[in-house]
């Protein structure tokens, strides 16, 4: 028998996949080539940004705009100038990298930062028997877990907690913590003034005439005069009509909000010196529109972005940032496509002002900019060490899975885990270090979930309103969003109801397009009813599984309980019965965030969770309350609002 490999040996001999290029992927690829490492691939969507080159070390601002992969690549043959590194700039749901081009090699390393693509990559590894090391960091808290078919479980063996909403009415009448009054100014006030989307007002409010013409800007209004009358109507007004609801606050417990005095009032130098700040006052003293390039706090004066604004200053950053926002929209001739984004400096000042406003009518803490930016934007500040320790993780996890695969291998090179007992792979979760507690903790994998919709044999239920359920949504909210799927295909009974492919022909696509308008209950061939199966597949993902459709009528469905007006049912697919990561939610709520951003996996920071974790196999996720840093982030990637 051939003597046992060194690691450097097993490293030189392997052939690895990176996927992601970023905080992880750049700590990983610097472990990997210093470990021995010297045929890897890697594949990352994305150029360099400057944010991130605070812990992206193997970029400088020279390479900003430039691809992530390529750069990397470039960096790391500078002192491993012998490695073979191939740098693919591109999505990994790309066809081109498909199950056949996975196969040829010998384990896949994540460095991603969502969950579909996790999903997806997850998928290609089982369908090319390649084992996978998955990875996640959030500031402090980090893990690593190793995946192989057969032997442990995979990726999406345990559902994945589903982001926790706030419910509408809280946000809309209600609210008591700051993140309610962020939530409310960046996914309800921000599109209902700056988006075309026709649905985004319906998520404000059942408007009236009142409201829709306080919202409407009038032919000829200035921006400054239109953001006036959207301050008074919004933080005075509205609050009025509010208070005027008597039963709403018949409960004596529910604190009554308060409007604020009229913009004229708190601000005594009038709107249009409120918007202009010091712009156009080094030229020609002209407050002409040409003038407002910079942002609001900067012609204001406002340079600390730590600190809690008075009324009249947030009044006068609302003013400034919301005309501005309709000036450049203007200007750029794209009125009406804006939607909230944690990089765009004016939404940011335009939501921390609506925030800070909101918090005074109803006497609530306010946050500073930086931290309404990192509550809207779900920001948790990363921390390069984490990353790294990561990185350095799962380069162990990578050579124990090799190790295991080469002593199964074949003399063609084609390799396939043996059993081992004990099983030498962990799952590794990276604690914020406290005394008496460990950094690290390892853990043994979870078997297989044999209701796995992945890798077991599980069955899906559906249960809708087959009569108001169309197959689009199916399409795009089942099985896109909560199953992952890249191209499904859905194949009833008697006939193929949906399919995606470039060779399809027109009266294919026309019928499908027809298929996706349709109800299930009135879809071809006798349609969908209670107690369908339905085949779904996706072929660039070889995933296939049964979805059962169980008809529970319109009226019978609770909205408070079930806000999307369906349920999803399958051991691996439903959070909801996770007991943990309720629990979890709510420790993150109490904090002013909810935590479960769906970007990064599974991270557990006590010793009782990863027992938990262990004892159900969960995934589950936690924001670190203690860490000060972390203060302003993290509500999670919900964008869905529940109707209370
Ligand atoms: N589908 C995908 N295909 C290829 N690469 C992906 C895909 N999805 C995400 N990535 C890459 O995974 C990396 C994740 O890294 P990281 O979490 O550090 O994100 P980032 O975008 O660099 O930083 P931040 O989100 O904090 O600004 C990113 O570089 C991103 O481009
Ligand atoms: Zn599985």
């Amino acid at each position: 028998m051939a003597p046992e490999m060194s690691d450097v040996e097993l490293a030189k001999s392997s052939k690895v996949l990176m996927v992601g290029a970023g905080g992880i992927g750049c700590e990983l690829l610097k472990t990997l080539v210093l470990s021995g490492f010297e045929d890897i691939e890697m594949i990352d969507l994305d150029t360099i940004d400057v944010s991130n080159l605070n812990r992206q070390f193997l970029f400088r601002k020279r390479h900003v705009g430039m691809s992530k992969a390529k750069v990397a690549r470039e960096t790391v043959l500078k002192f491993r100038p012998d490695a073979r590194i191939v740098a693919h700039h591109g999505n990994v749901k790309d066809s081109s990298f498909d199950v056949d081009f996975v196969r040829t090699f010998d384990v896949v390393l994540n460095g991603l930062d969502n969950l579909e693509a996790r999903k997806h990559v997850n998928r290609l590894c089982l369908a090319a028997e390649v084992p996978l090391i998955e990875s996640g960091t959030t500031g402090y808290l980090g893990q690593v877990t190793a995946h192989v078919r057969g032997r442990t479980a995979c990726f999406e063996c345990n559902p994945k907690p589903v982001p926790k909403s706030h419910p509408i009415c809280t946000l809309r009448d209600t609210p008591d913590k700051p993140i309610h009054c962020v939530v409310y100014a960046a996914d309800l006030l921000f599109p209902r003034l700056f988006s075309a989307d026709p649905n985004a007002k319906s998520d404000l409010d059942e408007e009236d005439a009142v409201e829709l013409s306080a919202f409407t800007r009038s032919p000829g209004e200035s921006p400054e005069s239109f953001a006036v009358r959207v301050y008074d109507y919004v933080f005075r007004t509205k609050i009025e009509r509010l208070l005027a609801k008597e039963e709403m606050w018949a409960d004596e417990k529910r604190k009554k909000p308060t409007p604020l005095p009229a913009f004229t009032e708190l601000v005594p130098e009038g709107p249009t010196a409120a918007a202009h700040g010091t712009d156009g006052l080094n030229g020609d003293g002209n407050n002409s529109n040409n003038t407002m390039t910079s942002t609001a706090c900067k012609a204001l004066g406002l340079r600390d972005a730590h600190a809690a604004w008075t009324d009249a200053d947030a009044a006068r950053v609302f003013v400034s940032s919301f005309a501005r926002i309709v000036a450049r929209d203007e200007s750029d001739g794209n009125h009406g496509t804006d939607k909230f984004d944690k990089d765009d400096a004016l939404a940011v000042e335009f939501v921390a002002a609506t925030a800070a406003l909101r918090s005074a009518n109803y006497g609530i803490e306010r946050k500073s900019l930086f931290d309404a930016k990192g509550m809207a934007g779900n920001i948790v500040h990363a921390v390069a060490t984490t990353n790294a320790i990561v990185g350095g993780l799962i380069v162990i996890e990578a050579l124990k899975v090799l190790r295991q695969r080469k002593a199964g291998g074949d003399a063609g090179g084609v390799a396939t885990p043996v059993p081992c007992a004990p099983c030498p792979y962990r799952y590794t979760f990276v604690k914020q270090h406290k005394s008496n507690s460990r950094l690290l903790e390892p853990m043994e994998p979870d078997p297989p979930n044999k209701s796995c919709v992945v890798c077991g044999a599980a069955r899906v239920e559906l249960v809708c309103d087959v009569e108001s359920m169309t197959l689009g949504r199916l399409i795009d909210e089942v099985l896109k969003k909560k199953l992952g799927m890249n191209a499904p295909e859905v194949n009833a009974p008697e006939t193929i109801l949906y399919e995606q492919d470039d060779g399809l022909d027109d009266d294919e696509i026309e019928q499908y397009a027809k298929n996706c308008k349709s109800t299930l209950a009135n879809l071809p061939a006798g349609g969908v009813r209670h107690n369908t199966a339905l085949r779904v597949s996706d072929f660039t993902q070889k995933f296939e599984f049964d979805l059962i459709v169980t008809h529970r009528p319109g009226d019978e469905w609770d909205d408070e309980e079930d806000p999307d007006g369906y349920v999803l049912r399958g051991d691996s697919v439903s959070a909801e019965s996770n007991e943990n990561n309720a629990a979890n939610g709510e420790n993150n709520e109490e904090n002013g965030a909810v935590a479960e951003d769906v970007d990064d996996c599974l991270i557990v920071d006590d010793e009782d969770e990863i027992k938990a974790a262990t004892a159900t196999a969960g995934t589950k996720r936690k924001r670190d309350d203690d860490d000060d840093d972390n203060d302003g982030g993290g509500r999670g990637d919900a964008k869905e609002i529940r109707i209370e």
